[in-house]
């Protein structure tokens, strides 16, 4: 069966997310005024849907190929599990990750697979799938990750002019061929879990940890929480339209211009529940070896950073440290306590993150 290529209608009275719709043909031929809306997009809530991407076959293949490799036994999908140390590249097993500070597991199962791996193939760059990966990986994955690359670079060398950075500053630390955490995710969570999941989260709310997010969704439930307000809104799937977010290290490189949205996954609404959910998306992620900290050569930036002396924006991390501790501190097997989870498991989500402590001046 192929992977639900349809929309099922989305419930009327369900508000949803304002999100812009940006053009990606305006942006690629240069367009000031959409790159203008691209940038408040990115600044204001972080989240926009994406239209005239070109990546629409793509995607369907993509999902086509998660649910063959879903199907696959389990013990199967097991010999190319993760893991606990902070890879996120192969298979996430359902209850492999935890989705609150009690431990409660999740119900999702993940495909990540490496850009490095696409790029490299058949050589194995980070390590080896399953054989339905495999069989699609020149007619499939190549298309659907070069395409990803592309949509995520030129909206990052957009974003990099309207920051005032000199041509290429962004783009040169997410050279596609050094090694990063790039990678496509497929998600499946079964109907089963919308009722049978104790917190009724499928994904909590979190940030990205990497740049840019490519996201196609044919279901609804990813909800954003919306910037004043606090309230969680629906983000309704639109046909053709992708979701795109700025993640942890956009916000970091920009001294918080940008803007990471917090965002979770709750069940699908009302008769959509009835369905099982599939999601693809595509993380753009710093190349291992950059150290997370504001990038020079903007006014803007060094504006903002004046602005607000008491952020530290330097984590003085590498990306890949960055990407390895949040990913394994919500692994269900390194879980320890209430509180290491909350401090291991979030990023930009606690402001407090880049907050220096208050100095005690009595
Ligand atoms: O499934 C979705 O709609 C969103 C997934 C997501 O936020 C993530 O994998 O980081
Ligand atoms: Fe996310």
């Amino acid at each position: 069966m192929p992977g639900l290529t349809v929309y099922p209608p989305f419930p009327e009275d369900v508000p949803t997310a304002p999100l812009l719709i940006i053009d990606y043909a305006l942006i690629t031929a240069g367009d000031e005024h959409e790159k203008d809306r691209l940038f408040k997009a990115a600044r204001e809530l972080g989240f926009w849907y994406l239209k005239n991407h070109g990546a629409d076959e793509e995607v369907d293949g993509m999902f086509d190929m998660g649910l063959e490799t879903m199907r696959l036994p389990l013990q199967e999908k097991m010999k190319f599990e993760q893991g606990d140390g902070g890879l996120s590249f192969g298979y996430k097993a359902a209850g492999a990750s935890t989705i609150d500070e009690k431990g409660t597991r999740d119900a999702n199962e993940f495909l990540n697979i490496a850009k490095d791996d696409v790029f490299a193939w058949p050589a194995v760059a980070r390590r080896t799938y399953p054989e339905t990966v495999n069989a699609r990986m020149t007619s499939t994955i190549g298309p659907f990750i070069r395409k990803a690359v592309e949509v995520n670079t030129t909206l990052i060398n957009a974003l990099n002019d309207k920051l005032g950075l000199p041509e290429g500053t962004l783009a040169g630390v997410h050279r596609s061929d050094a090694h990063s955490a790039s990678a496509s995710r497929f998600i499946r969570t079964a109907p089963e879990a919308y009722v049978s999941s104790e917190a009724k989260l499928l994904l909590p709310g979190h940030t990205d940890y990497g740049s840019l997010s490519f996201l196609h969704n044919r279901l609804g439930g990813l909800q954003v929480r919306m910037p004043v307000t606090d309230e969680w809104l629906y983000v309704k799937p639109l046909p053709g339209h992708a979701v795109c977010n700025v993640g942890d290290a956009l916000t970091i490189f920009s001294a918080g211009i940008l803007r990471s949205n917090i965002h979770r996954v709750v069940p699908p609404p009302s008769e959509q529940k009835k369905y099982e959910r599939h999601s693809l998306v595509y993380f753009t992620r710093p190349e291992d070896s950059v150290i997370l900290r504001p990038v020079e050569g903007s006014q803007l930036i060094s504006q903002e950073i004046a602005k607000n002396p008491e952020k530290n924006w330097d984590t003085s991390t590498t990306s890949k440290d960055w990407v390895a501790r949040r990913i394994s501190s919500t692994r269900a097997k390194n879980y320890k306590s209430p509180e290491a989870w909350k401090a291991q498991a979030r990023g930009t989500e606690t402001d407090a993150l880049f907050v220096r402590p208050a100095v005690n001046t009595n």
